[in-house]
């Protein structure tokens, strides 16, 4: 079967920047186009020129990547041409490749909102769309409101489909601007379009507001239409575009749109989908979403036993795709819903081999389900149970034992007379029977109690050197200030390494100090030499052995 081409246009940098809370930055721009370009788009949408500061700037600079540079506008204003038209000139005379127009298909809209006549409109789409295709620019109108409009009057809503076409537009992007419409209703009515209108001219830029968007640019491109447009990580107006991270795979591995249709997206490129996505995040200071389709931590993590052992006997009985065709990754995880399989994956993760009928790995499982029902949750913190797993397995070194720690919050008037914070931290260890003690002050008492351990840990301080802490979380259990306190520390050291750590205490500095003791322990593990094949080793059990 000849496959028919599908274009992939991203509007994260136009309709993505509509997204509540986002504000991108003239560099922001520029780094998320090459994200968008080692991806492979065909169409990258980068903004409104003349319309702000940081949109003006980007399309002053033309991008040499294979996309198609599109900048977004509106047609021409009412009483004007579009050559007296700043903004149409605008987009115009930019250095990018293409002109996206916006317009309206609904005749209550272009009345109400425009305060036109709706031939008046259908003059300014065909004028704009002929001055747009006379300056060279390929030319798009995106109709606003279509699935709408046509289901209040189809004849203006394909009146407007038809102008812009006749008008020399290469693409009529069908809108469902305020994100209602269902995916029969897309297909019913694409259908109905294509009667006006080839396929291979049509656009679908769907949004997200009944959590279809995705399903509705399927179905769309299902009907006939051959352009979609999205966003990296589904950001947009409201709820959001349609997820490219999602679509596009979708696009690429689901044999039923493979067999028909070929994106500019090779399947390799695929496997940098996931660090696409995470880069994203990254670059507008958020967590990856865990549970996002293909690219989420826990799109190809298992915490239950029953699909651990199925899993492992055959990774498809529990996975849609490989990870590794996203460039995701496999995560069989620990916690009350394991059973011995997601055990000894997880141990094999930290270099532990044991045999399924070891006796020692019901005691490790028993005590993990116990520490869970006390608040642990060893699923978001692996270093912690890869130390958990040493010390029940004996092989855990002594690496250092805590003897005391204390932490002091004060707070005063100071020489000034002026209101101070004080926090300071005493820790005492004893390493190799030297005893240590050191003191720091810090931002808040975790921070100086952080700083303290670290400070001094005699013949291991040189291991810990790289170690760094990255992200602290707590969470309450069960509510009320006599609750239990679930504290998640997040480390990194100088090889690029993550990992998490978890305490658990009715004391949040104890929390606090559990999970900080834990990540070091866990660093000092990974840097010890025959730690990783020592089941049978030397053991002794930790000094701040908890729970
Ligand atoms: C569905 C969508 O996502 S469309 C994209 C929406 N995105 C944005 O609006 C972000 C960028 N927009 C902006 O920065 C500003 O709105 C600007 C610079 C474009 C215009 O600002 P202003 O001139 O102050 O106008 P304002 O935003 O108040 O109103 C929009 C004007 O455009 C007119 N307009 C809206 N759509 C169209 C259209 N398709 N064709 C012609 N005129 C239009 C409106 O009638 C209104 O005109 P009025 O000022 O005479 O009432
Ligand atoms: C153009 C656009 O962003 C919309 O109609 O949603």
């Amino acid at each position: 079967m000849s496959r028919e081409r599908l274009y992939i246009f991203d509007t994260t940098l136009r309709d993505g920047a509509q997204t509540a809370g986002i504000e991108f930055s003239l560099e922001d721009k520029i780094a998320i186009a090459g994200l968008l370009e080692e991806l492979g788009v065909d169409y990258i949408e980068g903004g409104y020129p003349g319309a702000n500061p940081v949109d003006t700037a980007f399309f002053e600079t033309r991008r040499t990547g294979e996309a198609v540079f599109t900048a977004f506008g509106m047609t021409r204003r009412a009483g004007r041409s579009a050559a007296n038209d700043p903004g149409v000139m605008g987009l115009v005379n930019s250095a990018a490749d293409a002109a996206c127009f916006v317009a309206k298909a609904s005749d209550y809209q272009v009345e109400l909102a425009l305060g036109a006549t709706t031939a008046e409109h259908l003059e300014g789409i065909a004028d704009t769309v002929r001055s747009a295709v006379a300056a060279g620019k390929e030319t798009l109108i995106d109709l606003e409101h279509f699935f709408d409009g046509f289901k209040a009057n189809p004849a203006y809503a394909l009146d407007c489909v038809r102008t812009a076409l006749e008008a020399g537009a290469r693409w009529v992007v069908l809108c469902d601007t305020n994100g209602g419409t269902m995916p029969s209703e897309v297909r019913e009515i694409v259908g109905k379009v294509l009667a006006v209108a080839p396929g291979d001219r049509l656009g679908i830029h769907p949004h997200d507001d009944t959590g279809q968007a995705v399903a509705n640019a399927l179905a769309a491109i299902e009907a006939g239409v051959r352009q979609v447009q999205g966003t990296l990580n589904g950001l947009g107006e409201r709820c959001g575009n349609a997820n490219l991270v999602t679509l596009i795979p979708t696009l690429v591995l689901k044999p039923y749109y493979a067999e028909r249709f070929v994106t500019g997206i090779a399947p390799e490129k695929l496997e940098q989908l996931t660090s696409i996505s995470r880069a994203f995040d990254d670059r507008l200071n958020r967590a990856p979403a865990r549970q996002a389709p293909y690219v989420g931590a826990s799109a190809f993590a298992t915490k239950a036993g029953i699909h651990a052992s199925a899993l492992l006997k055959d990774f498809s009985t529990y996975e849609h795709v490989t990870p590794e065709s996203v460039g995701n990754e496999r995560a069989i995880m620990v916690s009350q819903q394991a059973g011995r399989s997601n055990l000894l994956t997880a141990l094999a993760r930290h270099g532990i081999v044991l045999e399924k009928d070891d006796p020692r790995l019901e005691n490790l499982l028993a005590t993990v389900k116990e520490r869970e029902a006390c608040g642990y949750s060893y699923d978001g913190a692996d270093a912690s149970f890869a130390v958990l797993a040493h010390r029940v397995l004996g092989t855990l070194p002594s690496f250092f034992q805590v003897e005391h720690y204390r932490a002091m919050v004060e707070r005063r008037h100071n020489a000034l007379g002026e209101e101070v914070s004080v926090t300071e931290a005493v820790v005492k260890i004893r390493v190799e029977g030297e005893l240590l003690m050191s003191v720091a002050e810090g931002n808040g008492p975790v921070n100086a109690l952080d700083l303290a351990l670290r400070k001094d840990l005699g013949i291991y301080s040189a291991r810990i050197e790289d170690l760094e802490l990255v992200d602290f979380k707590v969470r309450i259990l069960d509510g009320g200030t006599g609750a239990v306190t679930r504290v998640l520390v997040e480390s990194r050291d100088g090889g690029g390494e993550r990992w998490v750590t978890i305490g658990v205490s009715p004391n949040i500095i104890d929390a606090s100090f559990e999970a900080l003791y834990e990540s070091i322990t866990y660093k000092l593990l990974k840097t010890e030499a025959c730690a990783d094949s020592a089941v049978d080793g030397h053991a002794n059990r930790p000094a701040l052995a908890s729970g």
